[in-house]
């Protein structure tokens, strides 16, 4: 049972990029073509997450965000998926533990933008999930310094993997970690909510 999520051959490299996705918006198509294309990834999943376990307000109706993260990339090797919905998993660790199970032999690497780097360390099992699935770190602006001064990046500092090797990121076992600098596209979810471009009860606002 794969969870709505389609078979892939063992070997096969996928990078997950979850997150709230309320709204997904042209940061997150951005950083997802740099993925595939630095991270050599075969596929790339959109993890569209039933809520943040950190975050205390709750995002918009699943369905829409669903909705508006298909609107926004559409791309032959990009999925959208409620995996965790489905699969009843809300912590990363959880989550990869589910599709590791899943999709045996599939080379899964964790991705996220630089903000989340700087806070990793607060993550359920966050070791877990350094140790047992690479991770690939894309540059976000305003969140070069916070990254650099991660907790996370010091405890792992001798698994990190150059920029330059990045193609390498799923070819070696966890710990593995790697940050890539590349363009940068300055738009989040929150300004967009902000600018009441998205109602909290999802969609586009008035
Ligand atoms: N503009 C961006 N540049 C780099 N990474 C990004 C960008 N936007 C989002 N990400 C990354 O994408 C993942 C999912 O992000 P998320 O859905 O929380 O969007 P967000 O814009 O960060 O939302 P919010 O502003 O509500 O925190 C996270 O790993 C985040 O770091
Ligand atoms: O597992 C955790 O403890 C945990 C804590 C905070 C965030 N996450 C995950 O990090 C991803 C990005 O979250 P967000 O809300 O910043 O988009 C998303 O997949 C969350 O489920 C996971």
């Amino acid at each position: 049972m794969n969870e709505g999520l389609p078979y892939m051959r063992p070997g096969r490299v996928v990078g997950l990029l979850g997150g709230s996705f309320d709204p997904a918006h042209e940061g997150h198509a951005h950083i997802s073509r740099e993925a595939l294309k630095r991270f050599a990834l075969d596929e790339l999943w959109w993890l569209v997450s039933p809520g943040n376990p950190l975050k205390s307000r709750g995002p918009a109706p699943l369905d829409q965000r669903m909705a508006r993260a298909r609107a926004v990339m559409d791309h032959p090797r990009v999925r959208i998926s409620d995996f965790e919905a489905r699969a009843g998993t809300r912590y990363t660790a959880e989550t990869l533990q589910a599709l590791i199970r899943t999709s045996p032999g599939v080379r899964f690497v964790w991705l996220m933008g630089a903000d989340n780097l700087a806070q990793l360390d607060q993550w359920q099992d966050w070791r877990w999930i350094m140790e047992h699935v690479p991770v690939g770190v894309l540059a976000r602006p305003g969140q070069r310094i916070a990254a650099r001064n991660a907790k996370a990046a010091d405890i792992y500092r001798q698994a990190r993997l150059h920029g330059y090797a990045s193609r390498l990121l799923a070819r070696g076992s966890a710990p593995r970690w790697c940050f890539v600098n590349v363009p940068m596209v300055d738009i989040s979810s929150s300004e967009i909510r902000a600018r009441g471009l998205w109602t909290t009860r999802g969609g586009v606002g008035a």
